[in-house]
């Protein structure tokens, strides 16, 4: 069977350990002769297919935790397991969208989503035995992104919001476990952001990925979450988690009703404290 990127194998046994554990997680930077303490025994665990928000305030360390997720920043102290084994080293099994999506100058779109492909085992083996089922998977997550039409278009023809959809295509394609995002919409105007949250959605849906976003819009955190795990100023810990029990899929509309109001309101009070 194909390795599609738009079906998840459940079958293995690590499915019944939650897909990211962080137990008691501490973390301290050094520099010039001073340590900084960032991170003070945080612990939450990211279930399969699950979407989970990391809101804060700058600098408390969130991207730090999805460094250690992609196994680019060792763990100090505490425990971080995936689907119930300890990180060692960089994790194959992870897709990376950042604030400014880098693609590939020379390469077109449907091009520079095939890339991982390419690159990452498996996949990279049967690359060319497999290149039409990889296009097949590659041109359906482009739909799924509205991005059909510009498979062939190069980086500079395209808007920064078609930009970071291909991104996320690519981020997406070798069937990752996770998906981490830091900030991938923070360079976006309102509008456009709102749009992605959509194509977001559509792309979850779709995947069923496991999620991990960092963020300091909190109208995204809501619409996009299972939960949101707010943390304090350093040396920083989850002061609250907040389940977000929105029906799916989300619109919205939804972002203007009373509960979501509400939600918000819980999030911003416990950011301000
Ligand atoms: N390699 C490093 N060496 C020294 N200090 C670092 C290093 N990386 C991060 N820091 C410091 O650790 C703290 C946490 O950084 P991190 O980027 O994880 O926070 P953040 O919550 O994602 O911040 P922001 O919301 O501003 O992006 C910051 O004070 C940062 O300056």
């Amino acid at each position: 069977m194909l390795d599609s990127p738009l079906t998840k194998d459940t079958s293995s046994s690590a499915a019944s350990h939650p897909v990211l554990d962080f137990q008691d997680i501490s973390l301290a930077y050094a520099s010039k002769g001073h340590t900084t303490t960032v991170l003070d025994r945080v612990s939450f665990a990211v279930e399969r297919s699950q979407f989970v928000s990391i809101v804060g305030p700058s600098g408390c360390g969130k991207t730090s935790l999805l460094r250690m997720v992609s196994g680019l920043l060792p763990v100090q102290q505490g425990t971080l397991n995936f689907q119930g084994s300890p990180i060692n080293g960089s994790l194959h099994s992870v897709g990376i969208a950042f604030q400014n999506p880098v693609l590939l100058p020379w390469r077109n779109t449907l091009q520079n989503v095939l890339l991982p492909l390419e690159v990452v085992q498996p996949h990279k083996q049967h690359f060319r035995q497999k290149l039409t089922e990889y296009k097949q998977a590659a041109r359906e997550l482009l739909a799924t992104v509205g991005l059909d039409n510009f498979q062939k278009h190069y980086p500079w023809q395209l808007s920064g919001g078609m930009k970071q959809r291909a991104s996320l295509c690519r981020a997406l394609i070798h069937q990752p476990e996770v998906l981490l995002l830091d900030e991938p919409f923070g360079a976006l105007d309102a509008f456009t952001r709102e749009d992605m949250w959509e194509m977001m959605q559509a792309l979850r849906q779709r995947t069923q990925c496991t999620a991990m976003l960092v963020t300091h819009d909190l109208r995204e955190a809501l619409y996009l979450s299972d939960v949101v795990y707010v943390m304090s100023p350093r040396p920083s810990k989850i002061v609250l988690e907040l389940p977000v029990d929105l029906p799916r899929p989300r619109t919205m509309e939804m972002t203007f009703t009373d509960e979501f109001h509400h939600l918000y309101d819980r999030l911003r009070r416990h950011i301000r404290h």
